[in-house]
């Protein structure tokens, strides 16, 4: 087989079988700088002149025995990088790339003029997978900027790139190229240094995290095995909210559904589904002995869709919170819950099982609640990453989902993407079936004991979502609703799932 294609963060890349490649070694290119001291050393000396350093990296990967594997150049005996280099100045990533790349491993030849030249290395490149930044002139490097620093010393972008089916590596003397597997990368500090380490879950494939989260059915099964899911909200002006997102957990596969609503919402909700278990208790007397009660009996829970903002939350809202942290149970804020939290930001931090789901406004609030100045809707996406991952740190590594164009998820250390293209209907109610998919998946995460669930199941979510948001777009154009999203939940599931 001489490439196999697979989907990386969401994208489908051809990966080349390494057996259909030759390698020969062309004469050494000396690494600029002797140490790291004299690498800081010389970066001290060039800021002022030429600014902040812009690096590119590949990111290479190949597939042998059908697993896949990243290219690596080893210096020493110890020592790994990303085949890459430094941007000159107004060069772009992608131009500055190929030619970092042809000198690296184009083949060698005698220009006319006499010139010793490489030949352009033949290669695709893609997206940006990862950014890292160097505050100080120092090898602290963080995958996103501290909010503190307004003078970067270095940007690191690891760039996916793609390879033709089979080709020729010129390899130069003092450098040995070597296929890693992902696998032996992951989360590997010692080994290989925090930015290859985290580059498998950059490049995790959503078909391989839904089948890895998702629970096997079995007759020996009980109800509530599944996932037992609360939603708190649903209010007299919203009853949708609260119905999507409980309704969501239903038929991504939980086994039971509550939602916790005002009373004037109850019979409203109810009347949509028989299948709901509907509590109207919220803002009543004993609300928190009764919502107490029932907490000990759920898995997940999903606070705001639909909560509204009346001024008898203000004092209930801190309470929900601190039940649910002290029950120690997974928690996806959204809505109006967002809107609520920015009074309450202190309960929620460091705590590594919420979620947040902010939309495109309510990461904004988010922002200023923290004292961050908010980041434009239409910033580029490498800053809105940035800016993603800066809140999800600030707020002690809990995963932070700022839905929009593409959807970023980021736990302060690492960074999603999930770009799929989703639909141009921008209807309501498409955010309540996220969060409702992110608490199911959550669960079903942690049941597993999948490493990093949290930022899976929410990755796996928004890619879910969007997909639902594609199949009903194409039978309902312009009139659809989040209604018409819901009964394409196991098609969306099963589409990604048989993705290779
Ligand atoms: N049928 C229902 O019951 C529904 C109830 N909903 C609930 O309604 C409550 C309020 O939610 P809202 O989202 O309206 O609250 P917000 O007050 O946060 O309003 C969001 C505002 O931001 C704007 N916005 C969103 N994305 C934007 C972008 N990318 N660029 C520019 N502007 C953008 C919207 O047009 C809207 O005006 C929540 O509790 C929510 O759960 C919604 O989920 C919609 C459906
Ligand atoms: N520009 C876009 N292109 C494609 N998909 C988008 C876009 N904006 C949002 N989405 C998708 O729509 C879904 C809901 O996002 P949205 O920003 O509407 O959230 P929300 O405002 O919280 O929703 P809700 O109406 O339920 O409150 C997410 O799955 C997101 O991926």
């Amino acid at each position: 087989m001489a490439s196999e294609s697979v989907e990386l963060n969401n994208r489908a890349i051809s990966l080349p079988n390494l057996m259909k490649y030759t390698f020969g070694t062309k004469d050494a290119i000396p690494e600029r700088d002797k140490s790291i001291t004299e690498r800081f050393s010389r970066l001290r000396r060039e800021f002022p002149v030429m600014g902040m350093r812009r690096t590119v990296e590949a990111i290479i990967l190949t597939h042998q025995h059908k697993m896949p594997h990243i290219l690596l150049l080893k210096i020493g005996a110890t020592y790994f990088k990303l085949p890459g280099g430094t941007l000159e100045p107004g060069e772009g990533d992608s131009e500055g790339l190929h030619r970092i790349l042809t000198t690296l491993f184009g083949e060698p030849f005698i220009a006319d003029d006499g010139q010793h030249i490489f030949a352009p290395f033949p290669c695709e490149i893609r997206e940006v997978v990862a950014n890292w930044w160097r505050p100080h002139f120092e090898p602290t490097q963080y995958p996103y900027l501290p909010s503190h620093i307004t003078r970067p010393k270095e940007h690191r972008r690891m760039i996916l790139v793609e390879l033709p089916p089979e080709g020729c590596f010129h390899v130069p003397g003092n450098y040995n190229l070597l296929a890693a597997p992902l696998f032996e990368l992951f989360e590997n500090t010692p080994g290989y240094g925090p930015v290859i380490a985290s580059l498998p879950l950059s490049l995790s494939k959503v078909g391989k995290i839904l089948q890895s989260i998702l629970p096997i059915l079995s007759n020996r099964d009980h109800k509530g095995t599944c996932g037992k899911i609360g939603v708190v909200g649903g209010s007299l002006e919203y009853t949708g909210a609260p119905y999507f997102a409980a309704m969501t957990s239903l038929r991504l596969g939980a086994d039971l559904a509550h939602v916790f609503c005002r009373p004037e919402a109850a019979v409203v909700i109810k009347s949509y589904s028989p299948e709901l278990i509907v509590h109207p208790i919220l803002c009543t007397p004993g609300c928190e002995a009764k919502f107490d009660e029932w907490l000990s009996r759920l898995n997940a829970i999903v606070v705001g869709p639909g909560l509204g903002r009346d001024a008898d939350l203000d004092e209930l809202f801190p309470k929900i919170l601190t039940s649910v942290v002290k029950k120690e149970l997974l928690l996806v804020v959204d809505g109006d819950g967002l809107f609520l939290l920015q009074k309450h930001l202190d309960l929620v931090k460091g705590y590594g099982k919420c979620m947040l789901t902010p939309n495109a406004m309510e990461f904004q609030r988010l922002e200023k609640a923290v004292g961050f100045s908010p980041t434009s809707f239409d910033a580029p996406d490498t800053e809105l990453q940035t800016s993603v991952a800066r809140l999800a740190s600030h707020l002690g590594s809990l995963t932070v989902v700022r839905k929009g164009r593409s959807d970023i998820i980021s736990n302060g250390v690492v960074t999603f993407d999930c770009s799929l293209p989703g639909s141009p209907r921008r209807c309501g109610g498409q955010g309540d079936l996220l969060s409702g998919s992110v608490a199911t998946l959550a669960f079903w995460a942690s049941e597993k004991c999948v490493e990093n669930g949290g930022m899976l199941a929410c990755l796996a979510a928004c890619s879910l979502i969007r997909s639902c948001a594609e199949i009903s777009f194409e039978k309902f154009g312009r009139g659809l609703v989040a209604s018409d999203m819901i009964p394409v939940i196991q098609v969306a599931l099963k589409h990604l799932l048989e993705q290779k």
